[in-house]
């Protein structure tokens, strides 16, 4: 393995992974053995993401074989070949060698698919016997490990979990059954809490697993090292210097064929009450303890508890001409697929400080930032305060970087000033070094069992206590989406929105990701 590769050796054995991580006694590890099962593996998220970072796993040695069976399990009628044909050509290495299609065919051969519908046991009970038969294979029923990854529509999950409670589990004490969800978790308060309480009847919470792919992101996961283990942000990051945070996402393409699914949920359900308020929850929480993952999660919900209701003057809905056109979309639909609003967090840090959230589809441009805008710098004897604020960025994605905007002398004989930047991009500081998928890391930490980055119940409480209200607004039709051209910046109210918080824009300068 090269130097400036990322940090991924092979790994000779999950189990002592695991019995470090987790804590678990190394007498029951020994003999354990894992099973990946992948409930809806004919769908979409299956085959684009779950799949794919499975098998990137593997390639690393994290899911020996001698270890690890996967299990696909969906109602539509599959041989195990047909399902490995499906997902074949989504498993595309992220360096090509030589002995990829060898990977791609052991790990293939490692997939085993079982056809059930969602709500009776037949199917389940199927299951459990390859799950078991297979365990009795390696010896390892008293131990095994069984890991249900949903990739399925929200309506079903309690039934699912009922059955695999009913006829899954694994069988004794020293091992271990966990559940995967994917998000939307809920529509609204009440049917996330009708939906929590469906599956907290079944599971424990440290068995579940609410998967929000942003906190397997790189530089999301920078946030809490970046604020916290740095003495420059410490004094920095408050009401007393920060002027605003805007925490941005923005897609250049629509809806692409998935308008019936999106209509029944619009961009603030989709984008904005999940992801962006979980990147805010690490840009504003307090120091937590430690880093154990319940030090975390109690910031994180102590943050969004603190946060007040939106107030309707300080958001703007848009929706891109041409969302109706797609035939799943109803033509009256009232749905956003743009939102630009403004947060307030009431207390000691952040008082006074807007935190603009603002996602779109069918943008100009593909990027999710996060904006840190500073306040003009008192008494500017150099009178360069018109240029432009001091800015901290982290571009979380495509060009992976943390940037920070300054004012700096102009190179040359005279004492006039430009804004510049000081730039960690990491294309050229980390060359060669790949940055694992999001989803990648998140199944490795589910088997690992740190929840760290996964949304605790009373987190999801919180932040659906944030947006029920307005939401409830939007489905009955009070509040509506302006209209906006695709390929622009979306609708011209959101910048006056953005103006009237507080943020301001320097004009004449632009970062470009420096090119190797
Ligand atoms: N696709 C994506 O990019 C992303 C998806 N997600 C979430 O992941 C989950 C899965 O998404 P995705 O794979 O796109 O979903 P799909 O619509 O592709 O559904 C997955 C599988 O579930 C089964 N299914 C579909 N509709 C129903 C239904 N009404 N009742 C019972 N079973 C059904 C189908 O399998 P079969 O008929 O064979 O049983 C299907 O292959 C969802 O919660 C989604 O919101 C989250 C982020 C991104
Ligand atoms: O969860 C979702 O995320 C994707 C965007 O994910 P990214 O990792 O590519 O930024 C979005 O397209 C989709 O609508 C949404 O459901």
């Amino acid at each position: 393995m090269g130097s400036g590769e990322w940090h991924v050796e092979k790994r000779s054995s999950l189990k002592s992974e695991l019995s470090k991580d987790i804590g678990e006694s190394e007498s029951s590890q020994e003999c354990g053995s894992l099973s990946i099962i992948v409930l809806g593996a004919s769908g979409d998220l299956a085959k684009k993401k779950t799949f794919p970072a499975l098998f990137n796993l593997y390639r690393q040695g994290f899911l020996p074989p001698s270890e690890v069976h996967i299990f696909g399990y969906a109602r539509s009628k599959m041989t195990d070949d047909d399902l490995r044909d499906r997902i074949r050509g989504h498993l595309i290495p992220r360096n090509v060698t030589a002995e990829i299609s060898e990977d791609v065919l052991n790990f293939l051969h490692l997939i085993k698919y079982v056809s059930g519908s969602y709500d009776t046991e037949d199917g389940f009970h199927l299951l459990d016997d390859e799950i078991s038969k297979y365990e009795c294979q390696k010896n390892s029923q008293e131990h095994s490990k069984r890991l249900f990854y949903l990739a399925l529509p929200p309506s079903v999950y309690p039934s699912v979990c009922r059955m695999i409670k009913l006829c899954c589990m694994n069988k004794s004490d020293l091992g271990w059954t966990r559940i995967v969800v994917e998000k939307p978790f809920g529509r609204d308060l009440e049917s996330a809490e009708q939906l929590s309480a469906q599956i907290g009847e079944l599971f424990d919470e440290s068995q579940i697993y609410r998967i929000d792919h942003y906190l397997g992101k790189e530089l999301v996961q920078n946030l809490l090292v970046m604020r916290f283990a740095n003495r420059l942000f410490l004094p920095l990051w408050n009401r007393d210097n920060i002027a605003n945070v805007q925490i941005v996402f923005r897609e250049d393409f629509g809806t692409q064929g998935r308008g019936g699914y999106f209509d029944q949920y619009g961009i603030i359900r989709d984008i904005i009450q999940n992801h962006l308020l979980q990147v805010l929850c690490l840009v504003a929480m307090e120091k937590p303890v430690s880093i154990k993952p319940e030090h975390i999660r109690d910031e994180k919900v102590k943050v969004l508890q603190a946060v007040n209701l939106i107030k309707d003057e300080e958001v703007v809905l848009g929706q891109y001409e041409g969302y109706k056109d797609d035939p799943t979309v109803p033509e009256d639909s009232n749905t956003p697929t743009f939102a630009t609003m403004v947060l307030r967090i009431h207390n000691e840090r952040w008082e006074g400080v807007p935190f603009i959230l603002k996602a779109g589809k069918a943008l100009n441009s593909r990027k999710a930032e996060i904006r840190v805008q500073f306040k003009d710098v008192p008494g500017d004897i150099f009178k360069c305060n018109k240029q432009g604020r001091n800015e901290f960025v982290i571009r979380l994605q495509p060009s992976e970087a943390l940037y920070m905007k300054l004012t700096v002398k102009q190179p040359g004989l005279e004492m006039s000033t430009i804004q510049s930047e000081l730039d960690l991009s990491y294309g050229q500081r980390y060359q060669g070094v790949v940055i694992p998928e999001a989803y990648e890391r998140l199944i490795l930490d589910t088997i690992k069992g740190d929840q760290q980055h996964f949304v605790r119940r009373d987190e999801l409480k919180a932040a659906w206590e944030i947006f029920t209200p307005l939401l409830h607004r939007i489905d009955k039709g009070e509040f509506k989406p302006i209209s906006y051209k695709p390929g622009t910046r979306g609708p011209a109210e959101a910048d006056e929105l953005l103006a009237k918080a507080g943020y301001v824009q320097t004009h004449g300068y632009i970062w470009i990701p420096p090119t190797l």
